[in-house]
């Protein structure tokens, strides 16, 4: 699903008014959706207060109030700002308001069922203060269920950031599509549910928001299903990719162990663990169907990989960091095959990210980079990809700089390709917060690139996948568990979006 910024939404609206939409229907629209939301969350009868703000925001909500007072609810209006200083579709909507127009003076907040926050939605230019943000925290505190009109008012739409103290609400209901700011944190905690709502901008001015920046996109199987890899009655394990991921020393084996799991799980045809000699013992004692290959060093990993077949190499989890490292990703990366980067293979190049680009670069490999946000701001450590405005523009900025797609993991995973493609990923649970979660992370998207897949599809699929066997097992989730849950996440994806 396509995402729109603040200002590409501010382009739809202004599209389809100039193709003669009037604001005021789009407001109508905008506030029936409301209350249609705010309906389905009130017990008959029940009372609502809607807090409406100075601006368009503030409209939607005078229509909500003036549709549910219709529909035989109690609402409480009250205004934040003059009356008379309402201007344009909003001043429109409040004529046609016709109940009692409280002002916000510190009494506290009406006893109701329901707050309807309207009061800043797009417009939010500058941390709340003075009245507003006291209003917030009355809100807050009042224990009471909130529907956020748009946006939960003090989340910045474009980035998620709280702006000085934001609403936390139970839904938030908004218009044409969401904005990144929904999905990424904190933002996407406090809008609780979700709820997307269609006000007839239409189609040709849908596409010239669309239109604005490169394409950034909600991770689910609409953005990758087409890619996803389909068996036929032909193919067979050599079909299907293999996989060589490094093993770090004795006793540090276990990552890379995981990510092979996951590799194999996902459906690499064959999946090799490239193992110090004296750490084949402990790898052995593990391994069944992965198979082990002995190799110690930089030269070890060129001379595997004259097989041709081994189409995906992962390094990083438990490999070390340093030269031997760093000599072993460059091997990878000159051989030219698909490539995961995790870990220690990213904190071996601290500080030094452009090093890193010149050894993709040398190899034309077709590499993903998945960093936690530490590993992150040790990698880019003095790049623009660490200054930027946001999680999105940090992702996109790293992944221009090292020419590879970039895995910005955490509760709100951004994946970002050169090209500035980007996807947002909220399919997922607090879960995955576990030892070895991001290395069979790792190895599912190694599996995915070793079945043929390029690298943005195959780290937003792989990132799809892990989130969603965290929202099957829930509580007392290991790595482990990761890839034996595969079998299922996977039927119902063929079942479901694959059909
Ligand atoms: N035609 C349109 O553009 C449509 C807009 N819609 C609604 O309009 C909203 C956007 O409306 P606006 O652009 O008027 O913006 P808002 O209503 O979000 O807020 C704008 C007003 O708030 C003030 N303001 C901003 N930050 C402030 C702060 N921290 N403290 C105090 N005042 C602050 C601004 O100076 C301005 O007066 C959307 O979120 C949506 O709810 C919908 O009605 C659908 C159609
Ligand atoms: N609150 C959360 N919601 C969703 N996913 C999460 C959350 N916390 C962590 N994760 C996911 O868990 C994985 C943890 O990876 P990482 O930090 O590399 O751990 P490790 O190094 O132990 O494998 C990442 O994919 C991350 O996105
Ligand atoms: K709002």
């Amino acid at each position: 699903m396509r995402l729109l910024t603040v200002a590409a939404m501010r382009r739809v609206d202004a599209a389809a008014i100039d193709g003669g939409v009037p604001g005021l229907r789009l407001m109508e629209a905008a506030g029936a959706a409301v209350a249609a939301r705010a309906r389905a969350r009130l017990p008959a009868g029940g009372k609502t207060v809607v807090l409406c703000g100075p601006g368009n925001n503030g409209g939607d909500g005078f229509v909500a109030a003036r549709l549910l007072a219709e529909a035989g609810y109690g609402v409480d209006l009250v205004l934040l700002g003059e009356r008379a200083a309402l201007k344009g579709d909003a001043a429109l909507a409040a004529e046609a308001w016709t109940g009692p127009v409280r002002q916000v003076d510190g009494s506290p907040l009406p006893s109701c069922d329901l707050v309807i926050d309207a009061l800043f939605g797009a417009g939010l230019s500058r941390d709340l203060d003075g009245a507003a943000r006291a209003l917030v925290e009355a809100v807050n505190a009042a224990g009471v269920p909130v529907l956020a009109v748009d946006v939960p008012t003090g989340i910045d739409g474009n980035t998620g950031a709280v702006r000085g103290v934001a609403i936390r609400a139970v839904e938030t209901v908004t218009f044409v599509a969401f904005k990144p700011g929904h999905l990424l944190q904190p933002g996407r905690s406090l809008c609780g549910q979700l709820s997307l709502a269609d006000i007839g901008t239409g189609p040709e001015a849908l596409a010239v928001g669309l239109a604005v920046g490169p394409p950034l996109h909600r991770n689910g199987p609409d953005l990758w299903a087409g890619a996803f890899p389909r068996l036929s009655g032909l193919s067979h394990k050599y079909t299907r990719g293999h996989a060589l991921v490094l093993s770090g020393p004795a006793t540090k084996t276990g990552a890379a162990r995981l990510a092979a799991r996951g590799a194999l799980r996902v459906g690499a045809g064959l999946v090799t663990v490239a193992s110090p000699p004296a750490a084949l013992a402990e790898n052995a004692a593990h391994l069944t169907a992965i198979m082990l290959r002995p190799c110690e060093s930089a030269d070890d990993l060129d001379d595997l990989l004259t097989d041709e077949r081994l189409n995906v190499v992962l390094a990083g989890p438990g490999l070390g960091t340093g030269e031997p490292t760093r000599e072993r990703v460059a091997v990878a990366a000159a051989a030219g095959r698909g490539l995961v980067l995790d870990a220690d293979a990213l904190t071996s190049f601290a500080g030094q990210a452009r090093l890193l680009a010149a050894h993709l670069a040398d190899g034309d490999a077709r590499a993903v980079l998945t960093p936690h946000a530490g590993e992150f701001a040790r990698l880019f450590d003095g790049t623009a990809a660490a200054g930027a405005a946001d999680k999105v523009a940090r992702t996109r900025a790293a992944a221009e700089l090292t020419g590879a797609v970039v895995v910005l993991k955490g509760a709100d995973t951004v994946v970002a390709a050169p090209d500035g493609r980007a996807a947002i990923n909220d399919h997922g649970s607090p879960y995955l917060g576990t030892a070895g979660s991001g290395d069979v992370l790792g190895g599912l998207i190694a599996g995915l690139m070793a079945q043929g897949m390029d690298p943005f599809e195959a780290a937003a699929t792989g990132v799809w996948l892990h989130g969603d066997a965290g929202l099957r097992h829930g509580p007392g989730l290991i790595a482990e568990d990761i890839p034996e849950l595969m079998p299922a996440v996977l039927r119902d994806l063929v079942e479901s979006a694959l059909r």
